[in-house]
């Protein structure tokens, strides 16, 4: 019967073949995302879908919604013979899905993310095509689903394999556990599940997880592809599928019931709890890299406060590795100047081809190299919202936070440097929030106070004032320091957040801008008995030269000297010499 369904839908791909596929099917191709390209080879009728979507290739419901698509209409292709996955990411094939999307989720998103991720799995599982995975990083979790259900694993040495998703907390569905038994065998992977058992390649070999290692991952894969095209189609596909119905039928039959059970059990606290704990363990690796950045959320908050009312034309932008269409939407809505911050991660040679396509069109183009990003997320419902047609005006776009929802901006947070770019330029910051559900802290001092619910992300990008109008809680009269509650870390932080000492401080740093250093640093101890020693630690004892600089400014300096080290350092010496980048 299922052999029968197979020839069956053979036969009828074969005449939807001109309707389902592009005509320039073959070449290179790129998803609307930019989250993998395809390489298509006429010659060999062999397609390579590279997934790219930084930092990890991690699995989230729009990823794998085209992932998928493309994989279904090149399974419909009839020119295409084989696929070979693989990433162009330096050390990760795939992490898994995307952990965000089940951490905290949205009862109908959660839904659909699982229901897609069945959907990719049996195109790629019951593909007619000989597929192939150049796994050339790490695969954990849904990523070695995803590899599991190729016909052919070739990866790269040291990198790690496996489902671990009992390390999670959380369980692999049954069909990916049938996958795996199909290839290691009933009692390998109830061993590897139940330990939730991460391999290297070497060992990942050894129990047949993989079937060879190579340096070259992909060279290989093309390789042994022709071996495998050198088969008549029809025969090799029939003999899968007669070694794949079983499973294949068991998944179709239950996925109802999987999908009822996901939506149940994800939810559930402790499965919550037991994500977010892993969620917390795998950001705090990176976060213990990253300096206290004491108050930007506040400070930006302020200067809300002061710029909304008259604000300029002045626009600012940040730019990351994937924003090459952003900027010129950002051209198209009068932005004239952008920063690009780059970081050690990034994508060198995009960065620089936004350079070269972009350096002329904007008034300044400064790229950072140094830049640190804490946060990076991806714009949901760019079209939706018409933002780019919107934006005459200033910008900024950004939260800090560390919230784990689904948020979603094609921006990066904001950094360190901001500051002395900003000068004068207004600065939105952008949230849906009162009594709903905010945010906004820093690294590591501030707490987060609530969660910001995803509707909020649509708000934090109108930043046109028509748009900002047609959200009343968003209007300039916002008393936005409401939103945020902030827990003083030190003197320091107490002087940037007590309302009455801030403006104390204002009226003090205005009064005495001309003045020389040592008459201002006892005024300002008396405001915040450390500053005094704090500044002359870093070697601050010029502030008079600062006079050009908003007091604004001095709000920045204190918030660098808060976070003391050799970057703030550097900023502050360039604040005390420069008005503006
Ligand atoms: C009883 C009833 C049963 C009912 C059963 C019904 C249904 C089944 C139920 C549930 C099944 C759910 C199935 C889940 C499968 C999965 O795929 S879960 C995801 C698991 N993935 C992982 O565990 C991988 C985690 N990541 C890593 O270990 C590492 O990142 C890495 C892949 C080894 C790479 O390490 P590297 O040091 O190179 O990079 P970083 O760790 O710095 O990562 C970069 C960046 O990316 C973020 N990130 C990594 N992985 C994910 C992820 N999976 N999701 C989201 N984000 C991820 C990481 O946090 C870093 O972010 P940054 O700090 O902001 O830069």
């Amino acid at each position: 019967m299922f052999l029968r369904n197979v020839m069956r839908k053979i036969a009828s791909q074969k005449s939807l073949n001109g309707l389902a596929i592009k005509k320039n099917y073959f070449g290179t191709t790129s998803s609307l995302l930019d989250d993998f390209s395809i390489n298509a080879n006429e010659k060999t009728g062999v397609s390579v879908i590279t997934m790219s979507k930084t930092p990890a290739n991690s699995l989230n419901l729009e990823f794998i919604q085209e992932l998928s698509m493309a994989i279904q209409k090149l399974n419909m292709e009839k020119s295409c013979r084989g696929i070979i996955l693989t990433s162009s990411l330096p050390s990760i094939f795939s992490a898994g899905l995307d952990i965000l999307e089940m951490y905290q989720p949205e009862p109908d998103r959660l839904e659909k993310f699982w229901t897609e991720f069945q959907e990719i799995w049996l195109a790629l599982y019951s593909s007619p095509k000989t597929v192939m995975s150049a796994i050339n990083g790490h695969s954990p979790a849904g990523g070695c689903i995803i590899a599991l259900a190729t016909d052919y694993r070739i990866m790269k040495p040291k990198f790690t394999i496996g489902l671990n998703e009992t390390m999670l907390g959380i369980v692999a569905p049954f069909w990916a556990e049938d996958s795996m038994k199909a290839v290691i065998g009933q009692r390998r992977s109830e061993y590897s599940l139940q330990l939730g058992k991460l391999y290297t390649a070497e060992e990942a070999l050894q129990i047949n997880l993989i079937d060879e290692i190579s340096d070259n991952p992909l060279q290989a894969c093309e390789d042994e592809m022709m071996n495998w095209l050198k088969l008549p189609d029809h025969a090799r596909t029939l003999t899968k599928f007669q070694n794949r119905g079983h499973i294949i039928e068991k998944m179709k039959k239950g996925r109802k019931e999987d999908l009822e059970k996901f939506v149940k059990f994800i939810p559930r606290e402790g499965i919550q709890m037991a994500l977010g704990t892993y969620l917390d363990n795998l950001k705090s690796r990176k976060k213990k890299q990253l300096k206290t950045c004491v108050s930007d959320v506040e400070l930006i908050v302020r200067k809300i406060k002061y710029n909304l009312e008259d604000y300029t034309k002045t626009t600012f932008f940040y730019l990351g590795a994937q924003d090459g269409i952003l900027a010129e939407n950002l051209i198209n809505s009068g932005c004239k100047k952008v920063i690009v911050t780059e970081h050690k991660k990034s994508n060198e040679e995009h960065l620089n081809e936004i350079q070269n396509r972009f350096r002329e069109k904007f008034l300044r183009f400064t790229r950072f190299p140094n830049s640190r990003i804490i946060e990076e997320y991806k714009l949901d419902g760019l079209e939706e919202k018409n933002w780019h047609t919107q934006p005459k005006v200033a910008v900024i776009l950004t939260l800090l936070t560390n919230d784990r929802s689904k948020l979603s901006l094609n921006s990066y947070l904001l950094r360190k440097q901001f500051p002395f770019n900003f000068g004068r330029t207004p600065i939105f910051l952008l949230t849906d929030n009162t009594e709903s559900k905010v945010i906004l802290m820093n690294e590591t001092n501030l707490q987060t106070e609530k969660r910001i619910p995803s509707r909020a992300l649509s708000y934090m990008f109108l930043y046109d004032r028509t748009l900002l109008a047609e959200i009343p809680r968003l209007k300039p009269s916002q008393k936005y320091t409401k939103l945020i509650k902030i827990q003083p870390k030190s003197d320091l932080v107490d002087l940037l957040y007590d309302e009455d000492k801030f403006k104390e401080a204002e009226v003090f740093l205005k009064h005495f801008f001309n003045k020389p250093y040592e008459r201002v640093i006892p005024k300002i101890e008396k405001i915040c008995p450390n500053l005094g020693s704090e500044l002359i630690d870093m070697n601050i004892t010029m502030l008079d030269r600062v006079k050009d600089l908003d007091f604004r400014i001095i709000g920045e300096i204190f918030r660098l000297v808060a976070s003391n080290d050799n970057y703030s350092r550097n900023i502050i010496r360039v604040l005390s010499s420069r008005h503006e980048f």
